[in-house]
């Protein structure tokens, strides 16, 4: 087994902890699902939210979708002016354990957040 990083990223249509929970919910399940880990395979998950989400913690959305023995940090994305600033973006690092090597990972970038990385398959 190897230590491995795993990206992604989302983003909401509107500040509220409904969507914070539905969209982070839908982006870990995704990480997980796209490169058939398991909960027990996360070592850590590292989460940042743009300035303008303020309606929930996204780790409580993670944990809200069940994983609740993993350790997080919620951190704000810095606001640099450029491409990589779009609005309402919930953004999420993981370390995983793994046998696969670092290429066979996917990353995962839904909704708008999709342009932040075009050049990765889907
Ligand atoms: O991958 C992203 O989410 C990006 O916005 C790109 C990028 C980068 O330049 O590599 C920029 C800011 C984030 O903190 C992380 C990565």
């Amino acid at each position: 087994m190897k230590v491995a990083a795993l990206r992604g990223a989302t983003t909401l249509d509107e500040d509220t902890r409904d969507q914070v929970l539905e969209r982070t919910g839908e982006l870990i399940r995704a990480m997980l699902e796209r490169n058939d880990l398991h909960t027990d395979d996360l070592i850590s998950l590292v989460l940042t939210a743009t300035d303008d989400v303020r309606s929930e913690f996204p780790a409580a959305a993670v944990r809200a979708a069940g994983i609740s023995d993993v350790p997080m940090l919620c951190a704000r994305e810095l606001a640099i002016e450029g491409p990589s600033n779009i609005p309402r973006c919930i953004r999420l690092l993981a370390h995983l354990q793994t046998d696969r090597e670092r290429g066979e990972l996917r990353h995962v970038y839904l909704r708008d957040a999709r342009q932040l990385r075009s050049d990765l398959r889907e």
